[in-house]
């Protein structure tokens, strides 16, 4: 039976309305807090990016069990946390190999071109192009002895905006097929946003969509995920509300100032907490 509040509001849509989720300007805001140290301890972006991907790769080898690793890096900050958990599996799991896919490179940001520099030095990650990807994605669909592999979405985070555009759309359309058709052995992580989804509306009304097997959201989670049990949304399709089984939450940088400021009292994650990440079960209570 659903429980109710005092209201008589069905308690999940009156959570998902007391702001669980953060707006893209939320995000982007409060990441701007945790720089600046505004209601909490300033932590560099490089500090963030770091803790990031290393909670995120936590996540990830809790959860796949595999030795194969193929990372897709966007051009922003979300790149950034993929390139840092690359490096991170590559150096906890000697007997991983790890794939990255990065098509716009790190161009002169000194942070993202020191990450792909430990990818490589210090970590044996291989940087592979668009052929290669799709390569090892059609193969999912084709080999019947395919051995398991991972693919981690680190292409767009909140900044996300429109239409996804080159030179990502060959992959992102490759993803959403792997994942809707019948791939073997093939496990998908998304870091903060399932790539292509709206960061504020949540998954395109039409066609078929990524929906990844494990969505490790980073501080809090995006308001696209409201979709994934909001009855003031309607029902979500099955594939999208059956995602809500496996969301954490990572990165322990919320102070409970930061979590009033931004109506996150839900969120259990705070910054003395021990764990790196946590189940979110904000959905099903
Ligand atoms: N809270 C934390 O723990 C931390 C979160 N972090 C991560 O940062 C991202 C947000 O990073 P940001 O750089 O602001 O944004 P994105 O990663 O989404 O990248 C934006 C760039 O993506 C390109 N873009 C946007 N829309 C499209 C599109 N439709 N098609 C193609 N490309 C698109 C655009 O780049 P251009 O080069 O094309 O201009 C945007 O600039 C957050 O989600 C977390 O993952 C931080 O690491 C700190 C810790």
């Amino acid at each position: 039976m659903r429980t109710r509040g005092a209201s008589g509001t069905p308690a999940r849509a009156r959570r998902a309305r007391d702001g669980a989720f953060l707006t893209s300007d939320a995000a982007r805001r409060l990441d701007e807090d945790l720089t600046a140290g505004r209601a909490c301890e300033a932590r560099s972006l490089e500090a963030l990016m770091r803790a990031a991907g290393r909670a995120a790769a936590t996540a990830t080898l809790d959860a796949f069990g595999g030795t194969d690793f193929v990372v897709l890096c966007g051009p922003g900050n979300n790149g950034g946390d993929g390139l840092a958990l690359a490096r991170e599996v590559a150096t906890r799991r000697r007997d991983a190999r790890v794939s990255v896919w990065y098509p716009k490179g790190a161009g002169t940001n000194e942070l993202y071109g020191e990450l792909v520099r430990e990818c490589r030095e210090t970590a044996n990650v291989e940087f592979v192009d668009e052929d290669a990807v799709l390569g090892m994605m059609r193969e999912r669909a084709t080999s019947a002895a395919a051995t398991p592999r991972c693919f981690v979405d680190a292409l767009f985070g909140f900044s996300f905006k429109g239409a996804v555009r080159a030179p990502f759309v060959n992959v992102l359309n490759a993803l959403v097929a792997l994942t809707n058709g019948d791939a073997r052995e093939t496990f998908t992580v998304s870091l903060d946003i399932p790539s292509g989804w709206d960061v504020d509306a949540g998954a395109p009304d039409d066609g078929d969509i990524f929906v990844p097997d494990l969505l490790v959201s980073l501080t809090a989670p995006k308001q696209c995920c409201a979709t994934l049990d909001d009855p003031a949304r309607g029902e979500p399709r099955p594939r999208v509300k059956r995602m809500a089984q496996t969301h954490v939450v990572a990165g322990t940088f919320l102070t409970d100032a930061l979590c009033e400021k931004y109506g996150l009292e839900q969120i259990p994650l705070r910054v003395d907490s021990d764990r790196e990440y946590v189940p979110l079960d904000l959905w099903r209570r």
